[in-house]
């Protein structure tokens, strides 16, 4: 399978700044409501995206023969979203449940951070890492090539514009206290989360209007911060695609991808799964949102999260999994730890 990339000079590609409904929530800042954020409203959203905890016996049974995939996006969904990008530190319990997810199934971390910087968060081994909103992943090598090539990077042209932007944005944005830029390598993360509500506005008109003249760029937005990417068509997505290729699921039938996150660019990557008609998109959210994703986690901090990805609930998917991969006997080996015995 090959991975085609448009590079959209002549095509801008703006998305449209979204209505601030809760911008002052610490969550949920720049996301769509569709509807108030109480019991009666989240109830009638969940019959639509139902709670994956309580989906969990389907969702296994769906899972049963086939491979599971995993995706995790990193803030809001395994760490809690905090006011300091630099603190939004995950818990070890949750390192803990990821890494003895990672034992079992290809697990990946998909973030728009930095590569490096998620690494240095998640601190495991056993995972690979899609840093830039998956403009910068290091997997395994193509079956196809016997040579590890590195990262696969996009968008490495565009390092030495980004690096220019990311000079004028700090200009740009100055003398707005609490504003902050966050380099992420391959994209510019602004940051208003610190700033004062009422010059929200100002920030964000600054910061639209310098990206608009500039063609190599373009503007997303995810929980109280912009961010400025290179105007290539790339997305997590396309990282959760080119991830299955190069793990070697792209053309197996009994891949299910199970992807979970919070943000408005974690819906390229649920996108993608609800395409392929299999596999668990999962949202974190506290509210009703307009989201692509079939299941649902209510708590946006990691504790739901926490709670699903726990060990004895992935006890099943590991019971799954064994029936496929491993010899029966594995099952009581001692040297296994005591919560994954029958
Ligand atoms: O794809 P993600 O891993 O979810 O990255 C999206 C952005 O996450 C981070 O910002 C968000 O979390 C911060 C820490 O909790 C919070 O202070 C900020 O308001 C949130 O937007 C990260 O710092 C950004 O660079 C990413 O773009």
């Amino acid at each position: 399978m090959g991975f085609k990339i448009s590079h959209s000079n002549n095509q801008k590609k703006v998305k449209p700044f979204y209505g601030p409904v809760n911008d002052d929530d610490g969550t949920d800042g720049s996301l769509t409501l569709i509807s108030p954020p109480d019991d009666a409203g989240y109830a009638s959203w969940l019959i639509q995206h139902p709670s994956a905890l309580n989906a969990f016996d389907s969702i296994t049974k769906e899972a049963k023969w086939k491979k599971v995939v995993v995706f995790l996006d990193y803030d809001g969904t395994l760490s809690p979203i905090v006011e300091d990008p630099d603190k939004a530190f995950m818990s070890a319990e949750m390192r803990m449940a990821v890494r003895e997810v990672a034992k079992y199934f290809p697990t990946s971390i998909v973030s728009g951070r930095s590569r490096e910087k998620v690494k240095e968060f998640v601190q495991l081994s056993n995972v690979y890492y899609a840093g830039s909103h998956g403009l910068d992943i290091l997997a395994p090598p193509r079956a196809d090539k016997k040579v590890n090539e590195g990262a696969f990077q996009p968008a490495k042209l565009y390092l030495p514009a980004i690096q220019e932007i990311s000079i004028e944005l700090e200009d740009t944005i100055r003398d707005i206290q609490g504003a902050r830029l966050e380099d992420n390598k391959f994209c510019i993360s602004v940051h208003y989360r610190q700033v004062q509500p009422k010059d929200r506005e100002t920030l964000k008109e600054r910061v639209k209007s310098l990206v608009e003249n500039r063609l190599e760029f373009r503007l997303t937005e995810g929980k109280m911060v912009l961010e400025v990417r290179p105007s290539i068509e790339w997305n997590k997505g396309d990282a959760l695609n080119y991830l299955l290729d190069v793990l070697g699921f792209s053309n197996a039938k009994d891949v299910l991808p199970l992807y979970i996150g919070d943000d408005r660019t974690d819906e390229d990557a649920f996108k993608v799964i609800a395409g392929r008609r299999e596999g668990f998109p999962i949202i974190v959210s506290s509210i009703p949102r307009d989201t692509i994703a079939w299941y649902s986690l209510r708590d946006p901090s990691e504790k739901r999260v926490f709670e699903w990805m726990d060990i004895h609930h992935f006890r099943c998917f590991f019971v799954v999994v064994e029936v496929v991969l491993y010899p029966l006997s594995f099952v009581n080996d001692s040297r296994l730890p005591n919560h994954f015995r029958m």
